[in-house]
């Protein structure tokens, strides 16, 4: 439909002689289907079979409804349709979203070779990654992601772990070090965040620049933590409309293009601190063993500085986020009435397997053997899916579907929230953190056998994290070294949230930043917490002597 004002125009064209009025007339009809075309076009085509879901709108898609909580949005998706695995449009981009725990499972394993690349978008992937190379989680399946891949797998495999030891010990000594001097052992409540975000920053410099930082509050540590952070939020969908509307990349003044270039370079200087700290530590003869050095110093290297920095920059950005988005949400957890029994369970099994609460400090950095401890671990995965959309995937072949081709180059979001509280597949208390269902048997704590994927934190197949079972030691050592010392109790005036949702108080971030809150720390027994101090700051020095 037009109105007088567009006959008007289009009479006057057809006077000048420009066009025929019935040439214009029948223009229109094809312009509205081109536009309409172009309001509703995506990469990839509607897939048949596949379900879509209703309502998406004129050039946004579902962009608009789902909002700023994309797993949750999608897990009621789920459940209001019935469908468990649905295609929906991220403006330009159609992406299928896989939602119950088997089908993220059967998505990831059953299809791994597939579904083995990851999308590049255009505000990390142009802007933010122009310098220091993607991450090993943003590359493409490519030959140099794969060297890269090879490599941290090196890093952080199993077999690596025991070079690690020491680090382990001093990281989580310094934990417990810095929070009985700064509650005056208990006298305070304190907020245990940034003891945790020191602890896996360091771990991760440690490994790849051999360099740590002593203090809570360092200016570095806490510039690669911010900068870090908010470079995770542009690779949020529902914070980068651009990424998926093209058109307003080339709006004047783009406020978002300006932030990644500055997070860029922002990241550039203190990388490019780091590196240089090792290349004058190689020189001098007084560098660590570490990634960063172990390949500036190999000239038979196949990696190119770029994907050095890209590896560092991958382990980094790893841990520092995820390991204090599940341990601090974990201890919120132990911390509240329900988690004082939990708390007395874990440490009558550590007082089990270790009467001598300071060989359990010891052996803490080698082996994870307190089944007890062990649920805490993969409930506090489980429940806290601090990644609660998983790292998109993109398929490089056709993938079917029951029967619904799914073609190359289709982004795959995998919600593994949704997944980790699936009742049909958790049991009807899914949505409540429980570590006692990962044990068999309480009397004494027994760990049930898992012969599959006991969750989806970690992702799982051809790109699961790479990181995983430096994850887990982390997790165990400090939670050993933690619960042996304190009983660990929620503040009365700042208790932690520990919805599994609202827990998260950015939920566009690609990892979940948990709400601070406050804990009192009651020593259980001061002179051996005493003992343990002293033998681990004996045992540090020692190991970290020049
Ligand atoms: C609780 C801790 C952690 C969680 C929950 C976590 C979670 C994840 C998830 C969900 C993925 C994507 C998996 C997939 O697509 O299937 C991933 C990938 C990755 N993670 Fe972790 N991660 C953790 C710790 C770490 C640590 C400590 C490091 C390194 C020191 C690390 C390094 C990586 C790397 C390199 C990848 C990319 C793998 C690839 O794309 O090939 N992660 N992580």
């Amino acid at each position: 439909m037009f109105d007088t004002a567009d006959i008007k125009l289009e009479e006057q064209l057809a006077f000048l002689g420009v066009l025929p009025r019935s040439y214009l007339l029948g223009l229109i009809p094809v312009a509205l289907y081109l536009i309409h075309r172009l309001a509703f076009a995506t990469d990839i085509p509607y897939i048949k079979g596949l379900p879509e879901i209703p309502g998406a709108v004129p050039v946004f898609g579902h962009l608009l409804k789902l909002g700023d909580d994309h797993a949750s949005v999608c897990e009621g998706w789920w459940r209001k349709y019935g469908h468990s695995v649905f295609q929906i449009k991220l403006g330009n981009t159609r992406a299928v979203v896989v939602n119950s725990f088997d089908d993220c499972k059967n998505m990831l394993l059953g299809h791994q070779n597939a579904v083995i690349d990851r999308p590049k978008l255009y505000t990390f992937h142009g802007v933010v990654s122009s310098t220091q190379g993607f991450t090993i989680g943003s590359s493409p399946w490519d030959e140099s992601c794969k060297k890269k891949r090879k490599a941290s797998g090196t890093a952080l495999g199993r077999p690596a772990l025991r070079s690690y030891h020491p680090m382990f010990d001093l990281e989580s000594y310094c934990i417990v070090r810095d929070m009985y001097k700064d509650s005056s052992n208990g006298a305070v409540e304190i907020n245990i965040r940034p003891y945790i975000q020191r602890y896996a920053l360091n771990t991760t410099l440690t490994l790849c620049y051999g360099i740590r930082m002593d203090a809570v509050y360092d200016d570095l540590l806490r510039e690669i933590l911010h900068v870090g952070s908010a470079i995770s939020l542009l690779r949020s969908a529902s914070e980068n409309l651009q990424d998926y509307i093209p058109a307003l990349r080339y709006l004047p003044n783009n406020g978002k293009n300006a932030l990644s270039r500055e997070l860029r370079d922002r990241r550039d200087v203190y990388l490019n601190l780091l590196l240089d700290k090792v290349r004058k530590m190689i020189e001098k003869g007084t560098d660590k063993p570490c990634i960063s050095a172990a390949i500036l110093k190999d000239e038979e290297t196949k990696l190119t500085g770029v994907e050095v920095s890209s590896i560092c920059l991958s382990l980094v950005s790893g841990g520092f986020e995820t390991i204090p988005g599940t341990l601090t949400s974990c201890i919120g957890s132990l911390s509240t009435p329900e988690g004082q029994i939990w708390q007395e369970r874990a440490y009558a099994d550590i007082k089990r397997l270790y009467p001598d609460i300071r060989e359990a400090w010891t052996s803490a950095v080698r082996e994870e053997k307190v089944p007890y401890v062990n649920a805490i671990i993969k409930e506090a995965g489980r429940y806290y899916t601090v990644s609660s959309m998983s790292l998109p995937r993109k398929t490089v072949t056709e993938v079917n579907w029951n029967g619904a081709i799914i073609p190359p180059k289709t982004m795959i979001l995998i919600n593994a929230q949704a997944g980790n509280h699936d009742v049909d597949h958790f049991g009807s208390d899914g949505g409540k953190f429980d570590p006692e269902r990962w044990l068999k048997n309480l009397n004494p704590p027994e760990e049930s056998e898992i012969t599959s994927l006991p969750h989806l934190s970690f992702g799982a197949g051809s790109r699961a994290c790479s990181g995983q079972f430096i994850a887990s030691r982390l997790l165990y050592t400090a939670l050993i070294r933690l619960i042996s010392t304190y009983k660990i109790v929620a503040s009365k005036d700042e208790p932690p949230n520990t919805d599994y949702v609202d827990y998260n108080q950015f939920k566009t971030a690609l990892v979940a930043i948990p709400r601070d809150f406050k804990i009192r720390l009651i020593p259980r027994d001061d002179a051996v917490a005493s003992e343990c101090l002293a033998q681990a700051e004996a045992r540090t020095k020692e190991a970290y002597k020049e």
